[in-house]
């Protein structure tokens, strides 16, 4: 049977993205969803995002990485899937959803996504790096020569080494530009290599560089190998709440496979 696939785009993270709503999507067909992500053989993508109905809210997103398995919150992913709902007329300016993590508010405006992450209540201060989960799990630490230093290799080694293992966690590499700006690259858990931008992962710099008392600032622009992101947040006894990721959210192309 024929299916449309969309692909959208934030700051260069991309996904393909499918209106599941009559659930004839195979959801368990891993191998199908590496093969549409696939740069040479499908589609292309750093991720896959079904759009499905949900009895009480605007729509249920669920995300799988690019190795075909489904994974955890998405940022980057979620503000464009508000964006493909806003297309297909499922939402107009305004979007309330739930995602693996739970409950998303978000808002588009001329291309720009605001989406509402979760409240984060553990941050994990270690000798080298800070740990936090934004809705996936990310290991976050400073690299002076971030614009030139072997990220696949760097990454992959924290991302499967220990703690975290096979199961393992999204690493960020990021430098200090100044009070409100800081640079950051990727690896990606699930793509297993850099991604041009990932929405938890700016998320868990900005709240991890506020932690670490590297900036007062509670508005923070994070400059991405794909543009640049924006994070705010408020804090409330050392609990970072009202968190929102903003950002450009941008429609590809549309065809059937
Ligand atoms: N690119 C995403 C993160 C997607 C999930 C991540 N790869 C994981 O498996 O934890 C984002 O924008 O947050």
């Amino acid at each position: 049977m024929q299916q449309t696939f969309y692909k959208y785009q934030g700051t260069g993270n991309d996904f393909v993205m499918i209106d599941n709503r009559q659930e004839t999507f195979n959801k368990k067909d891993t191998k199908h969803i590496a093969f549409l992500c696939d740069r040479r053989f499908g589609i292309g993508a750093d991720g896959l995002i079904l759009l499905e109905n949900h009895p009480t809210l605007d729509f249920k997103m669920v995300y799988y990485n690019a190795d075909g398995n489904e994974s955890t919150m998405c940022g980057n992913g979620g503000r464009c899937l508000v964006a493909f709902a806003n297309q297909l007329g499922v939402i107009k300016d305004k979007a309330v959803f739930e995602a693996i993590d739970g409950l998303h508010h978000a808002t588009i405006n001329n291309g720009i996504v605001k989406l509402q992450m979760l409240d984060v209540d553990v941050v994990e201060k270690h000798e080298n790096h800070v740990f936090l989960n934004t809705g996936s799990p990310h290991h976050v630490e400073f690299e002076d020569q971030i614009e030139n230093f072997d990220i696949k290799t760097k990454g992959a080694k924290i991302r499967y080494g220990a703690p975290y293992n096979e199961i393992g966690s999204n690493v960020n590499f990021v430098k200090k530009i100044s009070d409100q700006i800081f640079a950051v690259r990727t690896y990606e858990r699930g793509v297993e290599d850099e991604t041009l931008s990932c929405g938890t992962g700016v998320t868990a710099v900005a709240l991890a560089m506020h932690a670490l008392k590297q900036t007062n600032e509670n508005l923070i622009t994070l400059k991405v190998q794909g543009g640049e992101l924006q994070v705010s947040f408020d804090v409330e006894n050392g609990v970072y709440k009202n968190v929102w990721l903003i950002g450009p959210a941008t429609y590809v192309f549309s065809g059937t496979l």
